[in-house]
């Protein structure tokens, strides 16, 4: 048996029935791209009898992918699988899937069918598919809730019809992995012809076990796993492919099996998915969320700035993140605050680490998370000064609405001097912070982040803002809360700078010091 695994991406197919908004052709395409260069082997693009514009997205992304084979779904009708031999012959290697379900539930339930009836139409549809591709995926819709003695009959009968890929899901996440992992050993050692089509999983995570029945179907024997980005699909979506390919590249020696993901892609395209379909990502998600690779208590970022290996079983690097994040929370210790000073470019003998230790402890109880601006203050301000801001907010005047260009007036008390400006932009946060932009008189600042979430329920909840900016090399935080959003993100983006301001102060400190040391 080959040690190949093939992927098989259902991120426009599964996981586009399940958006809360749709994609456009061009975005479909885009992701059909990013598929492409992330080395997935088959590209499900659609359902193309389902409606024109599916029918024009899988025809776009057939014609434009060059390195992927594109697939395409039908049921088992003949209108369906003409479609999709329509919409795919323009491509170069394509696919077509189609499937009928095998449970009874389904069957009789759903399809109002007899087991014959379904078997009959399987063959045909497989038969159908033959006019247009010798690549025929069929599918066993609810294979994992139906019988074994028909699921062995349904999966002979559509292989000698010529069915090339035989796909066994768990439609509805329902089943375990030992007992999915047995489903697919059973089908190897009772379908006489097994051996002349690969036998693909596609796991749906209604349970959370979508990545383990996939793995465990693997290990069975199967060699193409169905799996979207992000684990994105019906419900509560499908194997998520991330997950599964990077089990496979970091357990690589002990299941011996490839894939051909270029696994530092995946960062790029996780957020490209998540971006376009709306949809995102929860930060605690294997691989791909914004913790995978953040190590927040003091024992952990101890470990990892000792050795790496010690709490990181892949490298951000492998899945295309530049490098971990250590948080400082009231969690840390001294290591990773002596780690972080020296990264700031301070020595050693530059402050009292006890000091600043219990400090930075008063500070991220209160705080939270503690980041490089507030911990430099800590080197050289009093916390309590913090208040007396630099830049306040005297004035906002903000306008927008349908059909009218969104403009704003702020008004800033900046040091000891009173300084309007009006600016348009595209809604009423981007114009006033274009007005506060031109205020400074530089541009070295950069919005890199910006984070709207309402504290409170209903319409009446407070509007909270969260800015991440750079400036100078240094990233700094800023929080805004109002009952008003424009109010609330302008907010934000004054106490930036107010902290951009105390920074500046910090460096002419330095100079200064470095100058009497004669550095
Ligand atoms: C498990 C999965 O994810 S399967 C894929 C699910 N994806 C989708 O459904 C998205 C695309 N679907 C669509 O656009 C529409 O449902 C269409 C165009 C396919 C069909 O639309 P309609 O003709 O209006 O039918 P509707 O969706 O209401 O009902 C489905 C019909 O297909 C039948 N059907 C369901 N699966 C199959 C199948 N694999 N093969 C043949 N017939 C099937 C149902 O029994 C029902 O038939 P009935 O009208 O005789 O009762
Ligand atoms: C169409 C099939 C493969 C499917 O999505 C499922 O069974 O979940
Ligand atoms: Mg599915």
């Amino acid at each position: 048996m080959t040690n190949q695994v093939k992927i098989f991406d259902t991120t426009l197919r599964d996981g586009e029935q399940a958006l809360p908004a749709s994609l456009s052709v061009k975005e479909k395409l885009q992701i059909a791209l990013a598929l492409e260069r992330l080395g997935v082997d088959i590209i499900e693009a659609g359902f193309p009898v389902s409606s024109p514009g599916d029918f024009k997205s899988v025809q776009m992304i057939a014609k434009e992918v060059k390195n992927a084979t594109v697939a395409g779904l039908s049921r088992a009708l003949p209108a369906d699988i003409d479609a999709c031999g329509e919409a795919l012959k323009v491509a170069d290697q394509f696919r077509i899937h189609t499937f009928i379900a095998t449970s009874d539930i389904h069957v009789s339930n759903k399809l109002k069918k007899t087991q014959e009836d379904i078997v009959e139409m399987a063959v045909a549809a497989v038969k159908h598919a033959g006019r247009y591709t010798n690549d025929i995926e069929f599918s066993c819709e609810d294979a994992g809730r139906t019988h074994i003695d028909y699921l062995c009959r349904m999966v002979e009968a559509v292989i000698n019809a010529g069915a090339t890929t035989v796909n066994i899901p768990d439609t509805v996440g329902y089943t375990t992995p030992t007992e999915f992992g047995g489903i697919i050993k059973q089908l190897f050692n009772r379908v006489p012809n097994i051996d002349k089509a690969t036998i693909s999983v596609h796991c749906h995570n209604d349970l959370g076990l979508a990545v383990a029945n996939s793995l465990a179907a693997v290990e069975n024997g199967a060699r193409q796993v169905e799996c979207t980005i992000n684990g994105i699909g019906e419900r509560a979506g499908n194997c998520s492919l991330e997950e599964i390919a990077m089990i496979l590249q970091t357990r690589q020696a002990m299941y011996d099996l490839n894939t051909n993901i270029n696994s530092k892609e995946i960062s790029r395209t996780s957020k490209l998915v998540s971006q376009l379909c709306n949809m995102p990502v929860q930060s605690n998600k294997a691989i791909v969320g914004s913790n995978a690779f953040s190590h927040s208590s003091g024992i952990h970022q101890d470990g990892v700035l000792k050795a790496q290996n010690t709490y990181e079983i892949m490298t951000p690097e492998s899945v295309g993140i530049n490098k971990n994040h250590l948080n400082l929370t009231s969690r840390s210790g001294r290591h990773v605050i002596k780690h972080r000073l020296h990264e700031l470019g301070y020595k050693e003998s530059d402050y009292d680490l006890e000091a600043i230790y219990a400090a930075f402890l008063k500070l991220a109880d209160k705080k939270g998370q503690v980041y490089d601006y507030d911990l430099e203050a800590l080197l050289f301000f009093d916390q309590q000064k913090h208040d007396q801001a630099y830049y306040q907010l005297t004035y906002l005047h903000a306008t927008s609405g349908k059909e009218i260009i969104p403009s704003a007036t702020v008004q800033l008390k900046i040091g000891d001097d009173i300084v309007t400006r009006s600016e348009t932009g595209n809604g009423p946060v981007d114009a006033s912070y274009k007005a506060i932009m031109a205020m400074l008189g530089h541009n070295d600042l950069e919005v890199v982040d910006f984070k709207l979430d309402s504290k409170g329920e209903g319409a009446d909840a407070l509007a909270s803002v969260s800015v991440i900016t750079e400036y100078k090399g240094r990233r700094f935080h800023g929080i805004g809360l109002a009952t008003d959003i424009v109010e609330a993100g302008v907010k934000a983006l004054i106490f930036v700078l107010n902290n951009t301001y105390l920074a500046d102060q910090i460096d002419q400190q330095k100079h200064q010091q470095d100058r009497v040391a004669g550095v």
